[in-house]
């Protein structure tokens, strides 16, 4: 077997994380080891409240390990100072701070910030690496237009784009897709994808969009209840089962079959159903949505006309199959 070695943008190694809360020590993150690779787009994922923001935090310095250290280029993350800290990593949070009357080239502009200076003049090749990043985010034809009359969606872009202007070869987004509609969240998600492996950039996501971190993220980092980090391919993940690290609960489970996320009582899969697989899924999942216990009589699907079939009965939609099936309590 041949080990290929990847270039490691950020490491941690034995991360202890926590809050001093009422003078009592809150431990969120216990013994974390993980790799960022450049050239990639990883996906950090977790439950609500299992310490992702927490994480982030610490990569970015706000907070300190308890154990453990945190390594930027191989270096520990603590020897960098601000402004080189800022060169190195872009970041998009959740909660912004910028105010209102700044138009979005202006926001953009600010990511430049860190090669200039507060007072510096933008050069023509900083001119240039706006223009790129308002493009490559489509927030070119709204350039003019202030942070407070834009939609909270467009705002998101905008802050990717400042975020892209900066140019760090770690970029870091917290929740970037969170206002966007799907096609925009697709987009942006594909377009940092391409910024990882054309430019050689380390990007890390933290995201609850499991089907579109499914479709474009080289890696997921997954934090389950147990505060533990399990790294790998997604697909890896999902073939050992530790994607269902996601679905703590006993409600859900991740189905490896069907690549999504699904109800644990599939009572319509002891349902006999006859016809093509594509329409026996929707079938399926139409009488499991709806409780129906199956019986021993099969259904079949015929198409062109698309039409159900049930113990003689012809049904011209799953609405109308459901409800007879709903009706007849005998079934
Ligand atoms: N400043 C703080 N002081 C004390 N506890 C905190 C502080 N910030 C966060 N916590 C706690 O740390 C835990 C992890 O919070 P964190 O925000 O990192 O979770 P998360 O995984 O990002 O959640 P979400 O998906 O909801 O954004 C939570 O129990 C939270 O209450």
């Amino acid at each position: 077997m041949t080990a290929f070695r990847k270039h490691i943008a950020l490491e941690g190694k034995g991360l202890s994380l926590g809050y001093l809360h009422k003078n009592t020590k809150k431990e969120i993150l216990h013994g974390l080891d993980f790799q960022l690779f450049r050239g990639e787009l990883t996906c950090l994922l977790g439950p609500n409240g299992v310490g992702k923001s927490t994480l982030i935090k610490a990569i970015l310095g706000h907070i300190s390990p308890w154990q453990g250290q945190i390594l930027l280029e191989g270096k520990p993350i603590q020897t960098f100072n601000p402004e080189q800290l800022a060169k190195q990593i872009s970041v998009v949070l959740t909660d912004p701070v910028f105010p209102g009357n700044m138009t979005v080239g202006q926001l953009v502009a600010l990511g430049r910030t860190p090669h200039t200076g507060w007072m510096g003049k933008l050069a023509q090749t900083d001119r240039e690496i706006v223009e790129k990043a308002l493009f490559d985010t489509k927030t070119e034809p709204i350039r003019d237009e202030r942070l407070s009359e834009i939609s909270d969606g467009q705002r998101q872009k905008a802050m990717v784009a400042r975020a892209l202007a900066q140019d760090g070869q770690l970029i870091i987004l917290d929740e970037p897709t969170a206002h966007l509609d799907l096609e925009n969240r697709l987009e942006l998600m594909h377009l940092l994808r391409g910024i990882a492996r054309d430019q050689g950039k380390a990007v890390l996501v933290v995201t609850h969009d499991l089907d579109i971190a499914l479709e474009t993220a080289d890696r997921f980092w997954l934090i389950g209840r147990e505060r533990k980090l399990a790294a790998g391919i997604p697909e890896d993940l999902i073939l050992s089962g530790e994607i269902n690290r996601l679905l703590p609960g006993d409600k859900f489970h991740f189905s490896p079959e069907r690549g999504k996320v699904e109800t644990k009582d599939q009572l319509a899969s002891d349902w006999k159903i006859e016809g093509d697989n594509a329409w026996v899924f929707w079938v399926e999942k139409a009488l499991s949505k709806a409780r129906i216990p199956a019986v021993s009589d099969p259904i079949f699907i015929k198409s062109e006309p698309l039409s159900l079939e049930f113990r003689g009965k012809s049904f011209g939609s799953l609405s109308d199959l459901v409800l007879f099936l709903t009706k007849d309590s005998k079934v």
